[in-house]
């Protein structure tokens, strides 16, 4: 998340917004240091909203990190102020290829109406040069002139997706690389920085959603953004149900993390991938233009989506005896890459019924 600055240069998130999520922070700085606390805090987070505002502040890199959000900031700003004209220019073409410029109102909401956000998609790969398949593509200026930014955002992030999938490798007694070995970024995979801007919310008619609601395909998601309007679902209802919504309150110095649906299959249905959306920014925030910034972590393409066997993730058996019946739709058999663009296709013909899943109970160690 950004800097203290940049957040005091933003109208502030109204202070009686009913209802705010309860949302752990967890220590990036602690985590580093491998506090078992923190780490089993930030499991529990995990199983039951899966979302958690990682703390950058106290560890060098973090800190590193804070300052770039502001200025990958300055660069979606920049980079929406250019014209129409320009922009799509760099249109992006989905399935076939998610990289470039989506224009708002070009996907739909929950209610079919069109959404109020834009967005620009960069692959990992092309950044970091790791592309085997095709070569990066042109972009506009203010982000060709960034290059060395881009760069260091992607490998801070790297540094903070480690901690954070050692520690909840090791609360699930796997070997500690487990996680992060499936989605080191020297392989090729599908994780994309998304650059957004939501229109402002200037008259009531503009106070619907601007991102519909949805889970993250890919494993965990590192979001940076200063203003409100992100809400989750709380788990105990359902979402045509509005009162289940909870506004996130973004802080100063703090990423928000969430999990997503590779995390629950790989975990048999332990860590929670929650649904959603963003609505209206909250307040006098509804007035400006609201950015954010998303590593979309995905599996490197060839990464096995069968569920892991080990340490605390549960078998069959165990899903026979808590009477579980697991969804797997065969997507045991695929590989992440398949099973991306599988749901790409559902999400493109409306077919993707999304729903929060995961959070099921550890079951207790025999062995400490
Ligand atoms: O803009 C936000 O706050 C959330 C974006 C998001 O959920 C996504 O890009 O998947
Ligand atoms: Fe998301």
């Amino acid at each position: 998340m950004a800097s203290k600055t940049l957040f005091e240069a933003t109208p502030p998130f109204p202070d009686d917004l009913q209802p705010v999520a309860e949302i752990a922070t967890i220590s990036l700085a602690k985590l580093v240091a491998d506090d078992a606390s923190e780490a089993q805090t930030m499991l529990d987070a995990c199983r039951h909203l899966g979302f958690f505002l990682l703390d950058l502040s106290r560890d060098t890199v973090g800190e590193e990190m804070i300052k770039e959000v502001d200025q990958v900031f300055e660069m979606v700003r920049e980079t929406m102020d250019l014209s129409t004209e320009e922009k799509v220019k760099y249109s992006s073409d989905p399935p076939r290829d998610f990289r470039g410029y989506k224009a708002e109102g070009i996907m739909k909401t929950e209610t079919g109406a069109p959404d109020r956000c834009e967005f620009y998609s960069l692959l990992q790969d092309d950044i970091l040069g790791n592309s085997t398949v095709s070569p990066a593509l042109p972009t506009p200026e203010p982000i060709n002139s960034r290059s060395e930014l881009l760069r260091s955002y992607f490998e801070h992030g790297h540094y903070a997706l480690k901690y954070i999938c050692r520690a909840l490798s090791t609360q699930l007694h796997l070997p500690p690389e487990t996680f992060w070995d499936l989605q080191a970024p020297t392989r090729s995979s599908g994780t994309m920085l998304r650059l957004i801007r939501y229109a402002p919310s200037l008259s009531p008619s503009d106070m619907r959603t601007g991102l519909l609601s949805h889970t993250d395909f890919g494993s965990i998601t590192l979001l940076a953004n200063v203003t409100g309007g992100l809400q989750v679902l709380n788990p105990q209802f359902q979402p045509e149900d509005e009162a289940g919504w909870q506004w996130v309150r973004p802080r100063p110095g703090c990423l928000i993390v969430n999990m997503g649906d590779a995390m629950v299959q790989w975990t048999g249905g332990i860590l929670r991938s929650n649904m959603h959306r963003v609505k209206y920014a909250p307040g006098e925030q509804r007035l400006v233009p609201r950015y954010s910034a998303a590593i979309l972590t995905r599996p490197y393409k060839e990464a096995a989506m069968q569920r892991l066997a080990g340490g605390r993730i549960p078998t069959v058996e165990d899903d026979e005896r808590e009477g579980l019946v697991i969804q797997d739709e065969g997507i045991s058999s695929l590989t992440a890459w398949e099973w991306e663009l599988k749901k790409a296709m559902a999400l493109k013909e409306g077919k993707d019924c999304a729903r929060s899943r995961g959070g099921r109970e550890l079951r207790a160690m025999d062995v400490a």
